[in-house]
């Protein structure tokens, strides 16, 4: 019989990779995304006469880490609207579901001109000890401008690897929160789920994680809770993945345990729902 998997943050000193997100995991780029949503979708609900009007709740419901398009859809749905998918090409003057995503797009850009990308330190901190403990990164990302983002913050040749939105969409892959794009990058690297960490801040990639069966699923929680990153199946949250380097610094993990509050207390229960070990 193999030993159920021990599904604790001490797992990640005996993991082989971390497969990060990076929109609010590595940048906060969550924010400008959910700025972008907001103002395309206020709009576009006044001008359709179209209630009830968008909050930062429908984002994390219905956008929030899944790919650009997915998202569109699947907001409209919330307020009954059906419209035709048009193409990715689709100028952001048109009324469908990809004219909407890059006029939202647009507005992305704009702001990430002016403002620039600066990573969470946090990140970049957790990111330096698990390379420094010997494990492989790679960033697996809805967005289409993940490249672009990791370029702005000046960690693009941190990763061996970037899964992101123009690679799912290149190879046919589903997008969070279907596990595809993970197990995808697990693969690249020649790994198994079970060998790799999920890092994640949104429901769709927690589930994501989750659903592939990946070794250990970690929620980064900005905007969502600990209580909703654990119940999308999150085996531990954390506000800040600096709070994780001393399980990379300190080989007593008890110590780590006792360190980090929301360690000690999101991984508890977990080990008792996980099944035998994956492929
Ligand atoms: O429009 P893009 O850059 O391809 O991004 C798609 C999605 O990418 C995800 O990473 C973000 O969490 C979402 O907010 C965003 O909508």
């Amino acid at each position: 019989m193999i030993a159920p998997r021990l599904r604790d943050v001490t797992q990640l000193t005996s993991s082989q990779a971390i497969l990060f997100d990076l929109d609010g995991v590595i940048t906060p780029t969550a924010e400008v995304h959910m700025r972008a949503w907001a103002r395309l979708f206020t709009d576009y609900l006044t001008l359709k006469g179209v209630g009830p009007a968008y909050t930062d709740d429908d984002y994390l419901r219905y956008i929030d880490g899944k790919p650009r398009y997915d998202g569109v859809r699947s907001f409209l749905a919330s307020r009954d609207i059906t419209l035709e998918d048009g193409t990715p090409e689709d100028s952001p003057e048109l009324e469908t579901v990809c004219g909407l995503g890059n006029r939202k797009n647009d507005t992305f850009n704009s702001e990430l001109a002016e403002t620039g990308v600066k990573a969470y330190p946090g990140s970049v901190e957790f990111l330096n000890a698990a390379v420094e403990h010997g494990l492989r990164v790679a960033v697996v990302s809805s967005s289409r401008n993940a490249v672009p983002v990791l370029t702005a913050a000046g960690l693009l040749d941190r990763f061996e690897t970037v899964v992101d939105g123009l690679v799912a969409a290149q190879h046919g892959i589903a997008g969070k929160p279907a596990p595809d794009t993970y197990l995808y990058a697990a693969q690249l690297l020649g790994l198994t789920a079970a060998q790799c960490v999920v890092v994640e801040d949104a429901h769709s990639g927690v589930q994501a994680g989750r659903d592939g069966d990946f070794g250990l699923v970690i929620g980064v929680s900005r905007e969502a809770s600990h209580e909703e990153l654990m119940s999308s199946g999150a085996d531990t949250v954390v506000d800040d993945l600096a709070e994780l380097v001393p399980v990379f610094t300190n080989s007593d993990s008890t110590t780590v345990a006792s360190d980090s509050k929301a360690v000690a207390s999101d991984s508890k229960a977990v080990a008792s729902d996980s099944k035998e070990g994956n492929a």
